[in-house]
């Protein structure tokens, strides 16, 4: 189970982008860390894997996968070479990481560009690379900010059976969306943020309550109400 406990983070002292944002992550689950634009969903990524400069937080973390909102690629290396930096510089079985490496360039239909350089692929390419070098290591935890970016529908379906495997072998994963409809099918329970607090917290059923609604019907209604309260 990870416990994640943020009192206050931001990026500038005394200016608190996110505060009070509390949930834990039990073994083999998913949780879908949702809201609109500028809600404080990277920042919170941001505090948990502590790369935020001000914070009061409480998140024992030891090593993990991250994709990153934005692919992070070096200009002059190929992405063979990119894979070589990963299996040089992490420190599990090197074999192994090279075996997977290629099964998933192989599942993301990058195996011809091999001697190619990520900085010129395309944008859904480039988040590929960033999922095989995040998915290559083992880890009990992952971290994806917006995953399905610029992916084609193929490459969505065949993140999701990725990361349903790592599931079941007991993987947990916070996962950032704005994919609403798929993270309603994918994500175990949710945290919605909305001006960097959290607003709910609960699996689709607990969210739901009595109603039918679609995740995106129930956000659209907790924004609503956050709104039209009263000060
Ligand atoms: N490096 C930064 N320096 C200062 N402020 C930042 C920085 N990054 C983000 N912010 C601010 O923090 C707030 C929350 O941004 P954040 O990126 O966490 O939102 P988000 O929920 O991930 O949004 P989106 O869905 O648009 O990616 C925004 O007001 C943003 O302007």
């Amino acid at each position: 189970m990870i416990s994640i406990q943020i009192q206050s983070a931001g990026y500038q002292q005394d200016k608190n982008i996110i505060q009070n944002i509390e949930f834990t992550i039990p073994k083999g689950h998913i949780v879908g860390l949702i809201g609109g634009n500028g809600a404080g969903k990277s920042t919170t990524i941001q505090t948990i894997m502590e790369t935020i400069p001000h914070s009061r937080h409480k998140c024992e973390l030891t090593s993990y996968g991250y994709v990153p909102e934005r692919p992070i690629l070096y200009d002059y290396m190929t992405l063979w070479e990119h894979i070589h930096l990963l299996i040089q510089s992490n420190g599990q079985d090197k074999a192994q990481l090279e075996k997977r490496a290629m099964e998933l360039c192989k599942v993301f239909r990058l195996e011809s560009k091999l001697q190619e350089y990520p900085i010129n692929f395309s944008k859904g390419m480039q988040q590929k690379v960033m999922l095989i070098l995040a998915f290559a290591p083992k880890y009990d935890f992952y971290i994806l900010d917006e995953p399905f970016m610029g992916l084609d529908p193929q490459a969505i379906r065949r993140l999701l059976t990725l990361i349903g495997d790592y599931k079941q072998q007991h993987a947990s994963f916070l996962i950032s969306t704005h994919a609403l409809d798929t993270a309603e099918k994918l994500c175990d329970s949710f945290v919605c943020l909305h001006e960097g607090k959290m607003i709910r917290l609960g699996t689709l059923e607990e969210l739901q309550g009595q109603s039918s609604r679609t995740l995106l019907e129930i956000f659209d209604d907790l924004i609503e109400g956050v709104e039209n309260a009263p000060l």
